[in-house]
């Protein structure tokens, strides 16, 4: 490191002091904290983002959001050249970095880092790292401190976006490293016109005339919904009403959006018994989770919810059948045939009744740790890989090679069978793999494409949801001493440590008729989740609550 960048990262630091007494550390959702405390830890993470963009020599994404909490907490995550997370190696430096005491330490440990990584930090090769931050009002000062920390390493450039949706900047971030156009405007119009070809590719017959064209949607009082206000201008035979946009005064998060209404199972606020039966769907802070749900019944605030496992399973039958029509009267192992290899990936969240479906259907079904980047990296091993949180995150990947395959297909069957099935079916899958977006779950092109798939089968909601019954389930959380004493393995279905609890969940759980239990430290907050499902309501309730008491008993305050 040469003296004019040690004399400027010194100086420039020191404007940015780490708050006292705090340990950050980069979870699954980078770090995550009370506004009021990250300047430091933001002004840190810009560097971090122009050092991941001097080593890939690509352009990266820097977010600023804090999602479905609270609107006093924000967030910061770096996106990586793929438009992935930030890969899980950088992780340990982030934390390191985030926790330095004071500038000069800093310094030393950058100087370190860049010598193992082998960066340069000439500024002969400059690069760019595009900002983008949520609605959140907090935003504003700590982007300010992001550009100021990418602005203290020579020859990285800082890109304000402005705000945008946590999906739309990884996109960008993709597209941009992919040599394709990344505008917000670019974004928007390949949403909207893969989600015409999506429609106007759908059987005309009267079965589709069935679906009601209106949609409504909670925004969350955050980004999504005022992206959602543009989005849907630009598209036909589909009437989205846009409720909770931030712009009607109510606070985001409050009681509103993907998380409360997945997790609370209840109406959230300006939804009534107006929309008793109407086709409902709601987005989280950020806009990158989307559940849908109906109202049944105009005498309480209950919902049915169709949950991130509902739309995976959606989406899953779809593509089957896609394949399976095009594949239809070829050899898949014969030169014009491919043997697609296509895998649904879940976590220990996802609803039992949901993972017995998907296998009925006969698809492959593998299951990871919770957290994005787990998901993400198996789905990326098929050819065509499903992914989703029960709570709502999640997409679909298409392998280069199945992609290459897919449309040299389109354009052979386009020559000598135009407008069959087989290159209808061709088209289509095409269309899938532009409209969702293959970086990050989004819920504005997850909207799309459960849209158009409705469109497509002349389903309802309620036909949808009709696919198979959720086991009823509860989630509960436990404050502990030391959430870090929970050790789990197999995708968190088994707590390995502290000794013996495990047995003890076990016990618990064979007294409930398909009693499944698990305990997981949480990656976001300073607690540990407890999921319990079983045939009924009270017997998840139950099933929940005892082994919330075991977890205290084992780890509670009381316990030491
Ligand atoms: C049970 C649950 O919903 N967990 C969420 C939550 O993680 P925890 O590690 O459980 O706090 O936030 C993550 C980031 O948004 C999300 O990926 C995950 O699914
Ligand atoms: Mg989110």
């Amino acid at each position: 490191m040469n003296e004019d960048q040690r004399l400027l990262f010194l100086s420039s630091s020191s404007h940015f002091p780490p708050p006292q007494g705090v340990k950050l550390s980069y979870g699954t959702s980078g770090f995550r904290a009370d506004a009021s405390i990250l300047q430091s830890t933001v002004y840190r993470v810009g560097i971090l983002a122009a050092l991941r963009a001097l080593k890939t020599q690509s352009v990266i994404g820097l977010m600023i959001t804090a999602s479905h909490n609270e609107v006093s907490d924000n967030g910061v995550k770096v996106a990586d050249p793929s438009g992935g997370m930030l890969s899980q190696d950088w992780e340990p430096f982030a934390d390191t970095l985030a926790n330095a005491r004071d500038p000069q330490h800093l310094v030393e440990l950058i100087a370190e880092f860049v010598k193992k990584e082998n960066i340069t930090l000439d500024g002969a090769k400059p690069v760019e790292i595009l900002l983008a931050r949520d609605t959140r009002p907090s935003g504003e000062f700590l982007l300010e401190a992001a550009k100021q920390g990418i602005g203290s390493i020579i020859g990285a450039v800082a890109l304000d976006m402005g705000i945008l949706t946590t999906p739309q900047l990884h996109w960008m971030v993709r597209a941009r490293n992919g040599g394709v156009k990344a505008s917000e405007t670019d974004y928007f119009k390949r949403l909207s016109s893969s989600f015409r070809c999506l429609v106007d590719l759908s059987p005309s017959g009267t079965h589709a005339n069935n679906v009601d064209d209106k949609l409504v949607v909670d925004g969350a009082n955050g980004v999504g919904g005022e992206k959602l206000e543009i989005l849907k201008t630009m598209l036909n035979g589909l009437a989205i009403e846009v409720r909770n946009s931030g712009k009607e005064g109510g606070v985001l998060n409050e009681g509103v959006g993907a998380d409360y209404v997945q997790k609370e199972k209840v109406v959230p606020f300006s939804f009534g018994s107006q929309d008793v039966g109407i086709r409902c769907a709601s987005l989280d802070g950020d806009a990158d989770r989307l559940v849908y749900f109906v109202v049944p019944s105009t005498s309480s605030n209950k919902i049915e919810l169709v949950d991130g496992d509902k739309i995976l399973s959606l989406f899953a039958i779809f593509i089957k059948e896609q394949l399976s029509i095009l594949n239809k009267e070829i050899d898949v192992k014969a030169e014009n045939g491919y043997q697609c290899r296509l895998g649904i990936v879940q976590t220990a969240y996802a609803n039992g009744a949901s993972t017995d479906y998907l296998k009925q259907l006969g698809l492959e079904v593998t299951f990871t740790p919770t957290g994005v980047k787990y998901l993400h990296e198996k789905a990326a091993e098929y050819d065509i890989g499903i992914y989703f949180e029960a709570n709502g995150h999640g997409t679909i990947l298409f392998s280069e090679q199945f992609l290459c395959w897919l449309k040299a297909r389109t354009t052979e069957l386009s020559d000598v069978a135009k407008g069959s099935e087989q290159h209808k079916a061709a088209l289509r899958l095409l269309a899938v793999s532009e409209l969702i977006n293959q970086a990050i779950g989004d819920a504005l092109s997850g909207v799309l494409l459960v849209e158009a798939i409705l469109k497509y089968m002349g389903w309802s909601i309620q036909r949808w949801n009709e696919l198979y019954q959720d086991l009823p389930s509860r989630q509960l959380k436990v404050k502990v001493v030391d959430r870090s004493a929970v050790v789990t393995a197999n995708a968190e279905t088994v707590a390995v440590t502290p000794p013996g609890i495990q047995e003890a969940i076990n016990a618990e759980a064979a007294e409930h008729p398909r009693g499944r239990c698990f305990i997981r430290p949480s990656g976001t907050e300073d607690v540990i989740r407890v999921y319990a499902e079983a045939s009924s309501q009270d017997a998840a309730d139950n099933l929940a609550q005892s082994v919330a008491k075991l977890v205290d008993q084992f780890l509670g305050f009381g316990s030491s």
